[in-house]
């Protein structure tokens, strides 16, 4: 059966909520955040790993699944959970972000998205109902609608014509879903409109009439400022039922996800908390740290002094700056454990906090220490 949400407490003083996602392959509680695997792996992390710091969902990506290893393997190893023994919830975006975020010269059409690989120029052709059939083929448990994300200073005509597009290619992705895909998975509707409420709005009403398992938000986190993600958040959460998830695509930093959750927002991911790792960069309860500051070189303190994970209970600020100074690739993959384990942590506190009515107050606390 596709995914069922259960709602279990709404915040006494804002809009956010505690439930729980019951897909098929597992319970997501939420609010979460979810990690991203680029290619069947979310980067320097063992499942046992993800298992350990708490990720109850991750992200697979079907641009780039898609083009390696292919299709044809990704069926010969009976989906993704197979292939890298996950079997927890697997959530996919459609490709339409990444095909215009990564590959070469591509083209849209009203049937779809012709673009070259960004790995061997080769030709291919996205289309809604291509895009369903891929996220089959990695055996999704959550799926996205194949849509068009427009930057943040995209014109109104612009964002007009390519939000009643991405409506059309929901419907035509929605009609294969229906047809072609297993019961228990799941799909989802993405609502884009950019900067504009009356575009935002069609967009919703349109994309919920066509009844969907669950809602995303597209079109943000896409260089608008901070002012306009807000503003346009608490505009079109409202939108969407209650009774169904609702994620908020590529969030983010701590205060974007408090600002999504307290919205009403369920799920967020971003490749922010791997990424900045790898760059030597770590989110702690007293904000950033940039580890390979000289500050840290003799600094044997953990990390992160409220940290409990691995990374903290184990080693020090100036062992983690030793290693990333030396390109050592476990620095990079201690400051990624840590990075999912501390957003992760957070969200179990919102839960907590959500359940207490106390989200507000959390919010100030966290806030406060990290420097916001
Ligand atoms: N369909 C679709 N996807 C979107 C995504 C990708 C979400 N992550 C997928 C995930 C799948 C697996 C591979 C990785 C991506 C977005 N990401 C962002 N901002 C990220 C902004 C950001 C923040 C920090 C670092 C990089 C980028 N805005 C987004 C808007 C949309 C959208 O309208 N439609």
């Amino acid at each position: 059966m596709p995914l069922k949400y259960e709602l279990i407490k709404k915040d006494k003083y804002t809009n956010a909520r505690v439930g729980v996602i019951h897909t098929a392959s597992g319970d997501i509680p939420t609010p979460i955040f979810m990690p991203v695997g680029t290619v069947g792996t979310v980067k320097t992390m063992t499942v046992d790993d993800l298992k350990e710091m708490g990720a109850k969902i991750i992200l697979g990506n079907t641009y780039h699944l898609y083009l390696k290893p292919g299709m044809d393997i990704m069926k010969k190893a009976g989906g993704l959970h197979k292939f890298m023994n996950w079997d927890r919830p697997i959530l996919t975006d459609s490709g339409g972000f990444q095909v215009f975020s990564l590959a070469d010269n591509r083209k849209i059409s009203e049937d779809g998205v012709m673009f070259r690989s960004h790995i061997d120029g080769s030709k291919h052709f996205f289309t809604p109902e291509k895009s369903i059939e891929i996220q089959n083929d990695i055996h999704s448990d959550i799926m996205m609608s194949f849509d068009e994300c427009v930057d943040a200073n995209a014109s109104y005509d612009y964002v007009k014509n390519s939000m009643e597009r991405t409506l059309r290619w929901a419907k035509r992705g929605l009609d294969y879903h229906k047809a072609n895909s297993h019961p228990d998975q799941s799909l989802f509707g993405i609502v884009q409109g950019g900067m504009f409420k009356d575009l935002r709005e069609i967009s919703a009403r349109e994309t919920v009439a066509m009844d969907f398992d669950g809602y995303s938000i597209g079109g943000l986190s896409v260089g608008e400022t901070k002012e306009e993600m807000i503003d346009i958040l608490n505009f079109t959460t409202p939108l969407l039922p209650e009774d169904k998830p609702r994620y908020n695509m590529g969030v983010g930093t701590p205060d974007y996800l408090f600002e999504s959750f307290e919205a009403g927002i369920d799920m967020a991911d971003c490749v922010l908390p791997t990424r900045i790792a790898r760059n030597g960069t770590a989110l702690t309860s007293e904000g950033r740290v940039v580890i390979k500051n000289a500050t840290y070189k003799e600094d044997f303190s953990p990390l992160d002094p409220e940290c409990d994970c691995y990374t903290c209970s184990n080693y020090s600020r100036a062992y983690l700056r030793h290693l990333v100074n030396a390109k050592e690739i476990l620095g990079a993959r201690l400051l990624s454990y840590h990075n999912l384990y501390f957003l992760l942590k957070m969200c179990e506190n919102i839960r907590e906090a959500i359940m207490n009515d106390s989200f507000l107050d959390y919010k100030k606390e966290f806030y406060e220490k990290y420097g916001y």
